[in-house]
């Protein structure tokens, strides 16, 4: 069975996203691109990423009208990427148009995966943006929308996974706000340990800075999967 774990490359250089990826065994891991890297490097990180065995979630979150957010998802499978995401914030006829467009691309087609509310929010950030609900209660209505577009599965914390499992069982669910116990919570709230995260449902851990930020990331990439 091919590793749940993907490691998010968050650098601020494609030199340095590398020289990570080369402590890594493709075999243990797949990885991530997100924002900063792939805005810094563009389409040449994914490709070296590839060229060095590893397969990519471009995590760019893509939320715009259906037109513009189906032609980046294109450029994103022609680009062959893993997995691609989108926010399910931008509703049912954005999610739809993207499927639509990949079920026309001819090539291998990415995961489709819908963002449910980040795992850095919690109830009083929500409400900030006027959505009065418990984190849950607004993914578990995201996740309906996801479903119904065709996507394959959603990024959402790991604390939701069972009740998502009992509403979606299909729905492959990228879980991000990892951490193993010990380590520090960062910048994220709705946390769960891999082995808690694995336990309530998650298909894929998406883990940065407890690895990347590593003396030896390799190691803690090996250790964590023995947790499992
Ligand atoms: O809800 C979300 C969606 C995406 N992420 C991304 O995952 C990683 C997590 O990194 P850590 O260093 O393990 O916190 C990061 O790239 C985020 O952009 C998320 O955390 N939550």
């Amino acid at each position: 069975m091919k590793s749940p774990i993907i490691v998010a490359l968050d650098f601020p250089s494609m030199e340095q996203a590398l020289t990570m990826a080369r402590q890594l065994d493709p075999k243990q891991c797949r990885v991530k691109v997100g924002k900063e890297l792939f805005t810094r490097s563009g389409p040449v990180v994914v490709e070296s990423l590839q060229r060095l065995g590893f397969e990519v979630f471009l995590d760019l979150k893509f939320h715009d009208i259906p037109n513009t957010t189906a032609m980046a998802v294109k450029a994103a499978a022609e680009l062959g990427v893993w997995m691609v995401n989108v926010h399910c914030s931008g509703g049912l006829k954005m999610m739809a148009a993207c499927r639509e467009q990949l079920e026309q691309h001819a090539g291998a087609k990415p995961l489709l995966i819908g963002v449910t509310v980040l795992t850095s929010m919690e109830q009083q950030d929500l409400a900030g943006i006027g959505l009065d609900v418990p984190p849950q209660e607004q993914v578990l209505r995201l996740a309906g929308l996801a479903e119904q577009a065709g996507l394959d599965g959603l990024v959402c914390s790991a604390q939701e996974a069972q009740s998502l499992k009992q509403q979606w069982s299909a729905g492959q669910l990228i879980t991000p706000g990892i951490r193993p116990a010990g380590s520090a919570q960062d910048d994220q709230k709705r946390i769960l340990t891999p082995a808690q995260a694995m336990q309530a449902g998650s298909d894929y851990l998406v883990i940065g800075r407890p690895i990347t930020q590593a003396a030896d990331p390799q190691h803690v990439l090996a250790s964590i999967l023995d947790t499992l």
